[in-house]
């Protein structure tokens, strides 16, 4: 389902980042670990064809990606992926519910309201629908930002750091959310993270891919 075989990235203005090789089969998903700096979230960006890869491949869910085109790439990632960012780019003048529809508005397509009504019930959102995100916490906007990213059903869930700026209870609950969003929607799961919580609650249920530090790098 994932595989990387001698991939790199490199920087214009910066490292070259050599990634250890892959195959995960049949796992529910990944966990991406390694210390700041050490290129999980460059190889989020690579599994989600934002960035190309200067040497190697990426297979994702059976494309690889590197042999797509740009347009081919933004196609397969429209139909195939949902990110979950670190920051959430939630837009600060629409409510939550329209944040829900831009996707939807983006993509050309009408709003499907009863999908997004589903995934605000599922994800305990429901009356918070009408406020701004402003008018959320940090653990309510993370719900909408995996709201966000479920619309679509997709194959892969990527989420960079899930956990940051959240305190012990809300870490624990996005967690269990993420992971159980994942297997009910039937998405690999992808998280990235340097949190030690993570690695506690999910080191044994994911597969571990632990970056090395990058030689040179300033700590
Ligand atoms: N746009 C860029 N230009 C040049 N170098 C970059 C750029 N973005 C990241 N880097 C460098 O690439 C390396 C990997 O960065 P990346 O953000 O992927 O690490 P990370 O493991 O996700 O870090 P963190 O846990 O702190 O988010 C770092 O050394 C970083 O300084």
């Amino acid at each position: 389902m994932i595989e990387l075989q001698g991939l790199r990235y490199r920087y214009a203005q910066g490292p070259e980042i050599a990634f250890p090789d892959i195959a995960l089969g049949a796992a529910p998903g990944l966990l991406l670990r390694g210390a700041s700096g050490s290129g999980k979230s460059t190889l989020l960006a690579l599994m989600a064809g934002l960035l190309s890869a200067s040497a190697g491949v990426v297979r994702m869910a059976g494309t690889e990606l590197g042999a797509l085109s740009a347009r081919q790439r933004d196609a397969w990632r429209g139909a195939n992926l949902g990110f979950v960012p670190q920051r959430l780019h939630l837009s600060a003048a629409l409510s939550v519910r329209d944040n829900l529809g831009l996707p939807y508005l983006a993509a050309g397509q009408l709003v499907d309201a009863a999908r997004v009504d589903a995934l605000l019930t599922s994800l305990g959102l429901q009356s918070l629908a009408e406020r701004r995100p402003h008018q959320l916490s940090l653990g309510q906007a993370q719900r909408v930002a995996l709201a966000r990213a479920l619309l679509r059903r997709p194959r892969l869930l990527l989420a960079d750091e899930p956990t940051a700026n959240l305190d012990d209870e809300n870490a624990a609950a996005s967690l269990d959310l993420l992971q159980q969003a994942a297997a009910e929607q039937g998405a690999i799961l992808v998280l990235a993270t340097h949190d030690g919580r993570v690695a506690e609650r999910l080191g044994a249920r994911l597969p571990n891919l632990v970056l090395p530090k990058l030689l040179g790098a300033q700590p």
